[in-house]
């Protein structure tokens, strides 16, 4: 198959090469001339503009969108509706919402083009060499899709999970169960370096990889990560996120549902953006208030 793939970053580029490797033709757009260039230079077909990559392909034209989520696939797909033609086909495989999906996709449908919504996941690795995929789209169009999907995921690592959106759905849960194994793995972590004992925190990592309840690809990179980065001194402990975990906890409350552990997860990851929480010093001057405990000053 020829696809265009919008969208030279970490993900687009090695989810690129992957293709090439499997034998599809690429047809490369990123807005960054090098990139375009970097790719030409591995084999694709470089396009140097929006109107350019729409050209280089034939309807029914498959245009992967990897950019990230938000205002740039938005950008991205709004420019590729008024350039693409019934039939055709965007796919945006990164970590769009799943209602801008639903939204995104009654607004191609209007014109006849088809969206499919990717949800990637496996990181970088996973996209130069065989990611797991949970895809929303209509069953002729997955059809369609489906020898190049089929290529670019591990063995049996994708599931096309129903109509457009269902995917980016699956992966936003993805994210939210991400969210809260991160931060068990965190908490149990931080006990261990707690203790009086002298433990090797590699080692632990390590075992527990191997045949433990716990063994997991989220283990194993804890392993690396120790093995890299020592004792984690040069780390701030601040954690960003990007969305998806925010989602399925608000998705979780619109549907009535209690996550604690996932809500949990997130409200962590904010407190660790608080330079300066206001509501931990004033709960440390109402213990000191009522109970006369120290309030340390700074
Ligand atoms: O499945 C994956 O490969 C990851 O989930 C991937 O999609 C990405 O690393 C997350 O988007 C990070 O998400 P946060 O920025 O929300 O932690």
């Amino acid at each position: 198959m020829k696809a265009g793939i919008v969208g030279l970053g970490k993900m687009g580029k090695n989810l690129a090469l992957n293709m090439m490797d499997n034998g599809h033709d690429v047809v490369a757009y990123n807005r960054t001339p090098k990139k375009v260039k970097n790719i030409e230079e591995k084999g694709a077909e470089g396009a140097y503009s929006l109107e350019g990559l729409v050209e280089k392909l034939s309807p029914p034209r498959v245009i992967w969108v990897m950019v990230p989520a938000g205002d740039p696939v938005h950008d991205i797909i709004t420019r590729l509706s008024s350039l693409l033609k019934t039939g055709d086909v965007i796919v945006d495989g990164g970590n769009s919402h799943f209602k801008k999906t639903l939204e995104r996709d009654q607004m191609l449908g209007d014109k006849g083009i088809e969206l499919v919504d990717a949800g990637t996941s496996g990181g970088v690795t996973g996209a130069r060499h065989g990611a797991c995929m949970m895809v929303g789209a209509s069953e002729d169009i997955y059809e369609y899709l489906e020898p190049l999907i089929d290529d670019i995921t591990v063995e049996d690592g994708c599931i096309h999970t129903g109509t457009t959106g269902s995917g980016h759905f699956v992966k936003m849960v993805h994210n939210g169960i991400e969210y809260g194994m991160l931060e068990a793995i965190g908490e149990g972590f931080e006990v261990l370096e707690a203790s009086d004992f002298d433990l090797n925190f590699e080692d632990i990592a390590r075992v527990w990889n191997n045949g433990s309840v716990i063994e997991s690809w989220l283990i194993e990179l804890t392993k690396n990560v120790f093995e890299d980065r020592g004792n984690l001194e040069d780390i701030k402990p601040v954690i960003d996120s990007s969305g998806e975990g925010k989602w399925t906890v608000e998705e979780a409350i619109d549907l009535g549902l209690s996550v604690p552990v996932l809500a949990e997860a997130l409200m962590v990851r904010y407190s660790t953006q608080q330079d300066e929480n206001f509501g931990a010093k004033l709960i440390a001057a109402l213990r000191n208030q009522f109970g006369g405990h120290d309030v340390e000053n700074k």
